[in-house]
C-alpha cells in the first residue's frame, strides 16, 4: 500500500513539471521565471525522492506524530539539495505532498475512503497541532517573511486547516473539466488557473510582493472568466500569460504543488474506484 501510494505521489509531481503550458514556471518548454534550475534538475530531485513518499505513507498508516513526520520531511529535503547542488525544487511538495502521502496511508490502512475532503479532514485532525507548533525550519525563509510581512497564509496554514483549497478548489476544477470532456492535459491546466486565481502564494510575494500577486492572480481569473481551457484560443492566453510571468519574474510555485497534490488525490480515487 505504502509502495502504490508513493509512486502515485512521484507520478502527480511528474504530470505537473511535464505540463504546459504553466506561467513563469519550469516546464519541457523552458525554465519560465526561473534561471537556476530547467526540467533536469526538476528530475534528479524526483529521482532522489522516490523512497520518501513511500517512507512518510508508511510512517501516516502506523499512526506516527508530527515531528516523526517532520524528521521524514527535512531528511528528504535534504537530500533533494544533495541531487540539485542546492536549488529548491520540491520544498513546498516535500511537505504538502508529503502529508497528504501520510493521511492516505492512515486512511486506507484503516479501511476509510478517499472521497471528499477526507484526507484533509485527516491531515488537520492528526497533524494540524504539531504543524503549526513547530518551530519554522528556517525562520527567515522566503515563505517565512511573506507570512511575517503581509500576514499571507502560507503552505503551513493551508496544510494545518486540511488543504481548503485543494479541496474546494482545485479537485472540483479538475473534476469539473474532465466531466466537460477535458482531456487530462486541459482539465490540469484549468486546475492550475484555478488554483493561480485565489491561492495566497508565499513565492509570488517573495518575488513580487502583493502587486505581483495581485498580477496572476487577475490573469488567471480573467482567463477563467472568458472560458478557461474550453476558449478556442486557450493555449495562446495561457503562453501570453506565461511571457508576461517571465518578463515580471514571477512564478506561482505554491499553485504548482497544490496541482500536483490534486493529481496525486485524483489519481488514488481513480484506483481506489
Ligand atoms: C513548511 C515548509 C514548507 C517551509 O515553509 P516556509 O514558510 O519556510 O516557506 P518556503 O519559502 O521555504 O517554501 C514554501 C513552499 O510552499 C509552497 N507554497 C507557498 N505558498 C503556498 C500556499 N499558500 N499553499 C500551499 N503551498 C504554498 C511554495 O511552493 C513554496 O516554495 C517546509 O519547508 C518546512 O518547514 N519543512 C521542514 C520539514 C517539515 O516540516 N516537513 C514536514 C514533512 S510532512
Ligand atoms: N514546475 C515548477 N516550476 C517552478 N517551481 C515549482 C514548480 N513546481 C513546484 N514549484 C515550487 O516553487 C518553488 C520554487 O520557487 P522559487 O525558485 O521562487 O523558490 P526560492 O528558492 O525560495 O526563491 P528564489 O529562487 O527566488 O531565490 C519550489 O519550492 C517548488 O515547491
Amino acid at each position: 500500500m505504502a509502495g502504490a501510494i508513493g509512486r502515485a505521489a512521484v507520478r502527480a509531481l511528474y504530470a505537473e513539471l511535464a505540463l504546459h503550458p504553466k506561467p513563469g514556471l519550469v516546464s519541457p518548454l523552458d525554465s519560465g521565471s526561473h534561471d537556476d534550475m530547467d526540467m533536469g534538475t526538476f528530475l534528479r530531485s524526483l529521482f532522489a525522492l522516490r523512497g520518501y513518499f513511500r517512507a512518510i505513507a508508511a510512517a501516516g498508516a502506523e499512526g506516527a506524530d508530527f515531528p516523526t513526520l517532520r524528521e521524514l520531511g527535512i531528511t528528504a529535503e535534504r537530500r533533494m539539495l544533495a541531487a540539485t547542488g542546492g536549488v529548491n525544487t520540491h520544498r513546498g511538495a516535500v511537505f504538502g505532498l508529503g502529508l497528504l502521502a501520510a493521511a492516505a496511508g492512515w486512511r486506507m490502512r484503516r479501511g476509510r475512503t478517499l472521497r471528499g475532503n477526507g484526507l484533509g479532514a485527516t491531515a488537520a485532525a492528526l497533524w494540524g497541532a504539531g504543524i503549526l507548533a513547530a518551530a519554522p525550519q528556517a525562520p527567515d525563509s522566503h515563505g517565512a517573511r511573506a507570512v511575517t510581512r503581509y500576514g499571507a497564509r502560507g503552505a503551513r496554514q493551508e496544510a494545518a486547516d486540511g488543504f481548503p483549497t485543494l479541496f474546494e478548489v482545485a479537485l472540483p476544477a479538475l473534476d469539473r473539466a474532465l466531466a466537460a470532456g477535458a482531456d487530462p492535459e486541459r482539465a490540469s491546466v484549468q486546475a492550475l488557473f484555478s488554483l493561480m486565481a485565489v491561492l495566497e502564494d508565499t513565492n509570488l510575494l517573495h518575488r513580487g510582493g502583493p502587486a505581483g500577486l495581485a498580477f496572476i492572480q487577475a490573469g488567471a481569473r480573467r482567463f477563467l472568466d472568458r472560458g478557461g481551457v474550453f476558449h478556442a484560443e486557450w493555449r495562446d492566453e495561457a503562453l501570453a500569460l506565461h511571457r508576461a510571468c517571465v518578463v515580471r519574474r514571477l512564478s506561482p510555485g505554491g499553485s504548482a504543488d497544490m496541482l500536483a497534490a490534486a493529481q496525486f488525490v485524483h489519481g488514488l480515487r481513480e484506483r481506489a474506484a
